[in-house]
């Protein structure tokens, strides 16, 4: 299972005060040489965290992979297809979100998502999109060309008690299962921590997954290092 970091929250930090540090685009290097396999940014159309600056100083230098995150708009569309991430993945953004709170709805935008791929597979830049482990939005997804899926992990990591859990793992395992057959690269990623990771690598069926804010906090006690050979080593733990 691959581990991609995300370093919107790097950004967060540093516009707290309109400086230029901590800098994203530094953090994500030294990510890197810890031992990532790719960077993940989500470049907001409100510009929150991670701005156009950071997208592309991080197009010359990441070495791994370059995971850009994006609303399915022409301004960002436009900013894809000139920087060339290796991935572009689609996610829903609404205004008054404190993060992501949900997957894509592909069935009921699928114009607009249909466009977008289009539009970035011409560009040659293979696309994912953010959408919860629900086999009808993967059929969606398959349908219109999506490279892959990056099931939304929100409602398993938020869940509490044992039996809901247990319910939406399920749901990710049946969805994982079902992307693989028809093609589909399955990542998954959101609110995933030191302690739901565990019960997270148990499937399979998962190829990816993209972790920001956990480790990010972890980082700011332990150091990056050691934040990440902490993950990496809960996420290459034998079943
Ligand atoms: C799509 C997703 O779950 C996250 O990668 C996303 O970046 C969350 O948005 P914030 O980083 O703005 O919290
Ligand atoms: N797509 C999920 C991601 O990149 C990181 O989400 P989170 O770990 O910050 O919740």
């Amino acid at each position: 299972m691959r581990f991609c970091l995300n370093v919107d929250h790097i950004a967060t930090l540093r516009n707290a005060r309109g400086e230029s540090q901590p800098d994203p685009v530094a953090f994500a290097l030294m990510a890197e040489q810890y031992g990532v396999d790719g960077i993940v940014v989500h470049l907001r159309e409100d510009r929150r965290h991670i701005n156009e600056r950071d997208v592309r100083l991080l197009r010359e230098l990441v070495k791994t992979k370059l995971d850009l995150e994006m609303a399915a708009v022409d301004e960002i569309i436009n900013i894809a297809c000139d920087v060339q991430p290796d991935l572009a993945t689609i996610v829903p953004e609404k205004r008054q979100e404190l993060t992501t709170e949900g997957g894509l709805n592909v069935i009921d935008n699928i114009k607009q998502i249909k466009n977008a791929i289009f539009r970035l597979h011409e560009n040659d830049i293979p696309v994912s999109l953010f959408i919860e482990p629900d086999i009808n939005q993967i059929d969606a997804s398959a349908e219109i060309n999506a490279d892959f899926v990056e099931l939304h992990t929100g409602h398993f990591a938020n869940a509490i008690l044992e039996e809901d859990i247990y319910d939406e793992l399920e749901k990710i395992r049946i969805a994982a299962k079902h992307a693989k057959k028809l093609g589909l690269g399955v990542n998954a990623g959101h609110g995933l921590d030191y302690l739901n990771i565990k019960e997270f690598i148990a499937i399979q069926e998962i190829d990816e997954v993209s972790i920001g804010h956990a480790v990010i906090a972890r980082a700011v006690f332990v150091g990056l290092e050691k934040a990440i050979e902490e993950m990496r080593n809960l996420i290459s733990t034998k079943i």
